[in-house]
């Protein structure tokens, strides 16, 4: 990643301010020994739904400590809590710190917030899920996924559903030279080899509406509903926030966060060298490149030295043109609004 993209990573670096009037002159802020670690579930409204200790079954409500100011805390964060953290009824944590992320997926802005902004933190995948029909798949959007997963340094996995509707032979032939893993799935039977793939795992699930992405949410959350209420504090009904939900997987061996607002993905900030870096066979070569080579080849880029990786047999051509083809959908234009419409107007979770 390039040196502005490692940066990028870390929103939550604090400027600390020099305390006012009776905090203590001696330190800059509070140390907070006695902090206790958590894992972020949902955010809603200026409080933040912790697990203590990445336990499910301890749930602590939070607020954002004064000398927090406005960092950013999302779903998947790992924060450190003081104060209240019995978790009983009416009962509130301050967060006071967020560990440095290892991963994270950002959304773009959209009408009503003008910021792009991190949306799930430290997941190790992203589950890409996509209708093989009904709705037809659509290659721009699991693009723009791969883009956004491979720059955020989340392990992108492919999930086709409703298999027993049409054959996945033509969606994989598109993405053959990318190493990408796929499961494929169906309605009528058990997702059994995405529970052993997303076992021991934090996984983020993206999807348009429609695409079965509830169906198998449930399968793989047995409580997924309940949780769903109860997290988000409106009782039976559905989860009307828009920000993601970390739902544990059964024996706390992992957790999906299901991602119900993201429309599209911030793109905006990636380089075409971050997303090289992703295909370890071209990253040295892209070095030999002009500073602001684009890596797209002819016409646009045609002394682009990744050909030579490919002349070299280093590297089939197919997985350059691969990686050409997200470098195009990152270079691209925005998901055009019929296409927004198709991935999420809902508000629900699913
Ligand atoms: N034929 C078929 N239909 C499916 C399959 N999985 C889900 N469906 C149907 O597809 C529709 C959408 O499924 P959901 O699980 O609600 O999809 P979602 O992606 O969560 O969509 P929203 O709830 O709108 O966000 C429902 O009518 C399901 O019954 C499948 O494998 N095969
Ligand atoms: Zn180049």
């Amino acid at each position: 990643m390039s040196r502005r993209g490692w940066r990028n990573l870390d929103e939550s670096d604090v400027r600390v301010r020099p305390g006012k009037g009776t905090r203590p002159r001696s330190k800059l802020r509070p140390s907070h020994d006695d902090a206790e670690a958590a894992m972020v579930l949902t955010v809603d409204r200026g409080r933040w739904t912790c697990a203590l200790g990445g336990d499910p079954e301890r749930e602590v409500t939070a607020m954002r400590a004064r000398e927090m100011g406005r960092t950013p805390v999302v779903v998947g964060d790992w924060v450190d809590l003081v104060g209240d953290t019995s978790g009983k009824t009416d009962t509130l944590a301050r967060i006071v710190r967020v560990t440095e992320r290892k991963s994270v997926l950002r959304r773009t802005a959209d009408d009503t917030d003008p910021f792009e902004r991190i949306v799930v933190a430290n997941a190790d995948q992203l589950v890409i899920v996509t209708a093989l029909a009904d709705p037809e798949p659509r290659t721009g959007f699991i693009d723009r996924c791969l883009v956004a997963a491979y720059a955020g340094h989340l392990e992108p996995l492919l999930c086709l559903t409703k298999a027993d509707l049409a054959d996945p032979k033509e969606l994989l032939a598109a993405y053959a030279d990318l190493d990408l893993p796929v499961v494929v799935t169906r309605h009528d039977e058990d997702p059994a080899e995405l529970r052993e793939r997303i076992t021991g795992r934090v996984s983020a699930f993206i999807g348009h509406s429609g695409v079965g992405k509830s169906t198998l949410v449930n399968k793989l959350v047995p409580d997924a509903n309940r949780r769903t209420g109860a997290v988000s504090g409106v009782g039976k009904g559905r989860h009307v926030s828009t920000t993601a939900l970390a739902l544990p997987l059964p024996g706390g061996d992992g957790w999906v966060i299901d991602t119900p607002g993201v429309r599209s993905f911030g793109l905006a900030h990636i380089t075409p060298d971050d997303l090289v870096l992703a295909f370890p066979e071209f990253a040295e070569a892209a070095e030999e490149c002009q500073v602001n080579c684009g890596h797209r080849g002819d016409p646009e880029d045609p002394d682009c030295a990744l050909d030579h990786v490919v002349a070299e047999g280093v590297a089939p051509s197919g997985r350059l043109e691969s990686l050409r083809r997200l470098l195009r959908s990152r270079a691209g234009v925005e998901d055009t609004p019929s296409d927004q419409d198709g991935t999420g107007r809902r508000q629900g979770p699913s």
